[in-house]
């Protein structure tokens, strides 16, 4: 596959509602999307996940942009055939810089897809046509504005609810949904707020019976959260810490996760994901796919990557407008607290042209 040149586009979406987690408030996306032009007209579209500081993670956009300026897309324009499993070779040399290659190595797996006809799902291994839905819930100023918020996302009909945590927002917030919405599938996200200190303030969320605590330590402790795992019993599950297959392998080895988020952004793109999915499947440890609030571009693609076997557990792939008032591609709707797995080639969604061009804020060509 020939690729003649990649255009660099920035958008603005405004979210429906700020996002507050351990790390901050969200209330905009500041997003960068890639799209490869092949020679003979074909294009692909990837989305990098980084957020405007590097708050959840070491990348952030304007350097995402220009480690996909200067490094990346030239390295792929040198190669004499632009294939995405090709391009991990000079991929590997450039250290770092995850969330930068997922969005290019999407954009050239997308294009190659499209050619052949290949949905990503089929690409991927997916056994399933629509996949469960579950939400990320943000931390909150008040217990009853959770409990309105939680009950608004019930109501829609997610199958799972995950909430924010930090400390001083943990245990009672916990308690107030378990106590109001009875056995809910329930989980927590800390992202990396709390340390070994605070095993035994966590084991008090043990009575909620909940389905897993994400990433209570930071992102480079893996020996604490083995000891973590050695004094709560609700189940380790870790986001930032994962960012490779062989991080999945040491992580389930040293006992630090019995559960996974995969985030293809936080692990170089789609095909790593799917190494960490195997990884993870042949250790018998349930996956499920991660949210980084993407638009319809990403999120499509994670709706496929959730329908591999392995991802047994309802993901953060909420609906479209769980961020955006407008999506740049057709939106993603809830039908049964499922999302359908786009069935057409490629990651199988283009953005609508008018509402691409309504929050573009720059675009840049790159080519040869
Ligand atoms: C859905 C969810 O909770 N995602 C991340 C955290 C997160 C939160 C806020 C974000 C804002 C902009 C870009 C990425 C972001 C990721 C997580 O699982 O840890
Ligand atoms: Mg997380």
């Amino acid at each position: 596959m020939k690729v003649t040149g990649f255009e660099l586009r920035r958008i603005a979406m405004p979210l429906v509602s700020p996002f507050r987690t351990s790390f901050g408030v969200e209330h905009d996306r500041d997003v960068l999307l890639v799209r490869a032009v092949t020679e003979d007209g074909a294009e692909g579209w990837g989305e990098c996940v980084a957020m405007s500081e590097p708050l959840y993670s070491s990348e952030y956009v304007d350097g995402a942009a220009e480690v996909i300026r200067r490094f990346l897309v030239p390295a792929v324009l040198s190669l004499p055939d632009a294939d995405p499993y090709l391009a991990e070779v000079p991929f590997a040399k450039i250290k770092g810089h995850p969330m930068a290659k997922a969005a290019v190595q999407t954009a050239l797996l997308d294009a190659k897809l499209r050619i052949a006809g290949t949905p990503l799902a089929a690409h991927l291994g997916a056994v399933r046509d629509r996949v469960p839905a579950g939400v990320s819930v943000g931390i909150m100023d008040s217990i009853p504005e959770l409990l309105e918020a939680v009950e608004g996302y019930l109501a829609e009909g997610y199958l799972r609810i995950k909430l924010k945590i930090q400390p001083g927002w943990d245990v009672e917030p916990v308690r107030a949904v378990r106590e109001r919405f009875g056995d809910i599938l329930l989980q927590v996200d800390a992202n990396t707020a709390y340390t070994l200190a605070d095993a035994r303030h966590l084991a008090k969320l043990d009575p909620f019976e909940l389905l897993l605590m994400e990433q209570p330590l930071p992102e480079d402790d893996i020996r604490g959260h083995a000891e973590l795992a050695r004094q709560v019993r609700t189940p380790i599950c870790l986001d930032e810490s994962i960012t490779s297959a062989r991080a999945a392998a040491d992580a389930i080895a040293l006992g630090a996760t019995s559960v996974v988020n995969i985030k293809p952004g936080r692990v170089g793109g789609y095909l790593e994901a799917r190494r960490v999915h195997d990884v993870c499947a042949a250790n018998g440890v349930p996956v499920w796919v991660g949210g980084m609030l993407e638009t319809g571009i990403g999120r499509a693609a994670n709706v496929a990557l959730a329908a591999l076997p392995g991802c047994v557990l309802p993901g953060d792939t909420s609906a479209s407008d769980r961020y955006f008032r407008r999506d740049v591609t057709a939106p993603f709707v809830l039908a049964e607290g499922h999302l359908a797995v786009p069935t057409g080639p490629g990651i199988g969604v283009e953005p609508d042209p008018d509402a691409l061009a309504e929050v573009t804020t720059a675009t840049q060509w790159l080519a040869r």
